[in-house]
């Protein structure tokens, strides 16, 4: 199962030979919990981390592979971030894809070789999803053929740029470039911000920490305002945009180009959710396999608290929603690579789909991500809510995701763009016309669901079903769209009065997608055991995520009421198979207690021995009378007895 889970046997094996060498270094563990440090010292310890991984990192992985690379952070840094975070996941991906080939041989190996620290700066204060409103400027002198970066007013400092305010010493920073008055919109720019000896700010730079926030705390999210500050025109990322000396612009082959780096989060976050959900997961399943509380037959002893099925339903089909983003994450990393390669070599036609595809996936699974992760803290009764489970840093840096890389509601819209054209495309008898994504949009639907009837349909019902609901999500909200401006109202007012039901079509479709690479995947698996594992999964999967959207499919009679009662069954049904299997369908990502750091979910089962161990090493118990109670609330005891 963990060869399915992380793509291969092999790739499963050196997660464990990577876990097992960091497990005999004790260099490369955390000096104390992390829920006992302040901010400084998480800060601290993981930077002292980071520096002996960068020495001995060749020991423990092949640091060209990027999943050993990833499983290596995850184990030894942790998912609190990091002070090369944003180094690793947008600096050295947009040099990659923006940067021209001289440019990648200038800056590139320095910063795989970590002489530089850098990262993405974008967002402003007053502006982070409307980039065309951005108010940095990048404005040319032609004179000395220089950029000279400016930061208006407050609202256009650089706000939220994981590790600008006190580790990075660069950026790539986007700024609206304006030539000879002209504004070309944003573009991107390698911009040093640091001294590379004393690492003060360089003079026309103003750049510090934004503060702590709801989690993530190791990274230092920064602001950043230039004073006048000028770098070479050669600092223009110029694989696909060209300023020539002289001024003149050559334009890139695709507007949004420039936007790769973001794409490129989006793509991989989502397997980085599919593991933080697992984990949470991990912790809640085990602990619940461990918690007896209460009794289902009065005649018998106290139950494991996993036997309730309130507990099942609370966790199992989020279980499966993690293999579910695992695999359709694997899928979209997979088409990723293939249109950042196409890019490369001037192919920009795929970049519509996938911009589509992530969009909306980045949306659906962080949101999904997020309930789960809750339902798993809650499923934990008190000891969920104690940082000793590490769930709510889980949950903190999870949701994270729902803002990060584009807000999900707005992101939800990109795709709904997609989707609107390709139904214009079905409603103009275009069909044929319609990507393999949205291909369904053009088959003509059923007039019901066959799902009872045809129980042994391998899924081809379920699909059907969410295919029908989608699609007819998708017409509805287009024609709601489409009337509003045969009405006479401005495509803009008619498309934000029509936004909620075309998020709804956006999520649809989405979860159809996850489902279909759900299918597809099971369908793959040639182990048996492995297949019915996965299979059981599958079908509480299908069935939760059915009767979660059923009011679209009993609108127009698609499904039944006695449908959705057979439905409903499954859901019970499927519970109860894979309670057997729970513990082993989560123990089989293989998380090591290192990289879980929970103390409630730790593979030894030992909780409350290891909860108690846990509160007696909180700092407040190191004396036994706090100055807290010396200095204010004894006297106070003592005033009021007087
Ligand atoms: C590893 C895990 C670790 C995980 C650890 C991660 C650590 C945290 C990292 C966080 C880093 C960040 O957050 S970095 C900052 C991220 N910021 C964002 O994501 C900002 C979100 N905003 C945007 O992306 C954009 O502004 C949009 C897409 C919302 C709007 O852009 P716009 O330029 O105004 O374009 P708009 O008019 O809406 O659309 C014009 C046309 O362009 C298309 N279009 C827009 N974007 C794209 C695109 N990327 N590719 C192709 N096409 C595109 C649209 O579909 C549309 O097509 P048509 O319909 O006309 O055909
Ligand atoms: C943990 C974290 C890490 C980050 N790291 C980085 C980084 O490394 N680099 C970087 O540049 N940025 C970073 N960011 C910033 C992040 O990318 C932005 O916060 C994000 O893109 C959302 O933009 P915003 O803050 O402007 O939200 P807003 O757009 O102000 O959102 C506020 C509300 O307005 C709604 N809204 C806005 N526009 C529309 C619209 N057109 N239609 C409908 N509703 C709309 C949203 O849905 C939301 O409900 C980070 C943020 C976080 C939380």
């Amino acid at each position: 199962m963990a060869a399915q889970i992380w793509g291969s046997e092999k790739r499963a094996r050196r997660r464990r030979e990577i876990s097992a060498k960091i497990a005999q270094m004790p260099e490369l563990h955390d000096s104390k919990p992390l829920p006992f440090m302040t901010r400084e010292e998480k800060i601290m310890e993981s930077a002292r981390k980071l520096t002996i991984l960068t020495e001995k990192m060749g020991q423990i992985i092949d640091p060209t592979d990027p999943a050993e690379l990833y499983h290596l952070n995850n184990e030894v840094l942790g998912l609190e971030g990091n002070p090369m975070a944003l180094h690793g996941v947008m600096f050295i991906p947009a040099l990659s894809a923006q940067a021209s080939d001289e440019q990648q041989a200038k800056w590139l190996p320095r910063a795989l070789r970590r002489e530089i620290i850098g990262t993405y700066a974008q967002t402003e204060l007053g502006h982070g999803t409307n980039l065309q409103n951005l108010e940095t400027t990048a404005t040319y002198d032609l004179a000395t053929q220089e950029f000279v970066l400016h930061t208006p007013q407050i609202t256009a400092l650089k706000w939220w740029p994981g590790n600008l305010g006190k580790s990075s010493n660069y950026a790539v920073v986007v700024a609206h470039m304006i030539i000879k008055a002209k504004n070309y919109g944003p573009h991107p720019f390698m911009v040093q911000l640091r001294d590379e000896k004393t690492h003060e700010p360089l003079p026309g730079i103003t750049i510090g920490d934004i503060g702590p926030k709801m989690a993530y705390n190791i990274v230092d999210n920064g602001f950043l305002g230039f004073n006048k500050y000028r770098i070479p025109r050669t600092n223009l990322l110029m694989r696909h945009t060209k300023v020539e000396a002289d001024g003149t612009y050559i334009k890139p082959p695709h507007a949004k180009i420039n936007y790769s780096a973001m794409v490129h989060v989006r793509a991989y976050m989502l397997t980085g959710q599919a593991i933080m959900l697992a984990s949470a997961l991990n912790i809640a399943t085990r602990y619940s396999s461990v918690r007896r509380q209460g009794q289902i037959d009065k005649s018998q002893p106290e139950v494991k608290v996993l036997e309730y099925q309130t507990q099942q339903h609370r966790l199992f089909p989020s279980i499966a929603r993690a293999y579910a983003f695992q695999f359709a994450g694997a899928e979209t990393v997979k088409l990723y690579e293939h249109v950042l390669k196409e890019m490369k070599s001037g192919n920009v036609s795929l970049m519509a789909d996938l911009h589509a595809l992530t969009s909306g996936l980045k949306s659906v699974v962080t949101y999904q991500t997020g309930e789960g992760i809750e339902q798993a803290r809650m499923a934990c009764g008190g000891h969920g809510y104690s940082m000793a489970s590490y769930i709510s840093e889980i949950y903190g840096v999870a949701i994270g995701g729902c803002t990060y890389e584009g807000e999900n509601m707005v992101m939800l819209l990109q795709l709904a763009r997609y989707l609107v054209k390709s139904a214009a495309l079905v409603k103009s008898g275009q069909s044929s016309k319609l990507g393999p994504l949205v291909a369904y949009l053009g088959v003509k639907s059923e007039p019901t669901s066959l799902i009872d009837r045809i129980p042994n349909s391998g899924f081809t019902e379920y699909v059907k079903t969410f295919q029908h609901v989608s699609k007819r999500q998708t017409l509805k909200a287009a024609d709601m769209f489409f009337g509003l401006m045969e009405k006479g109202e401005k495509r803009e007012i008619a498309w934000n009065k029509c936004s909620v039901e075309l998020n709804r079509a956006s999520r649809l479709h989405t979860r159809l997608f996850i489902v279909e690479a759900f299918v597809r995947r099971v369908n793959e698996i040639a182990d048996i055991r492995i297949k019915e594992a996965l299979t059981d999964l599958l079908h509480l999967h299908v069935n939760y995520e059915l009767l979660d959207i059923a009011s679209y499919a009993l609108e127009d009679g698609f499904l039944s009421a006695s449908q959705l009662d057979y439905i409903r069954d499954q859901v019970y049904l499927y519970l109860g198979k894979i309670r057997p299997n729970a513990v082993s369908l989560l123990d089989s990502w293989e998380f090591s207690d290192i990289e879980l750091r929970s103390v409630l979910g730790r593979r030894d089962g030992n909780v409350y021995e290891n909860l108690f161990k846990w509160a007696k090493s909180s700092p407040l118990n190191k004396t036994d009378v706090l100055s807290s109670v010396t200095q204010y609330l004894k006297p106070m005891m003592e005033k009021a007895r007087l």
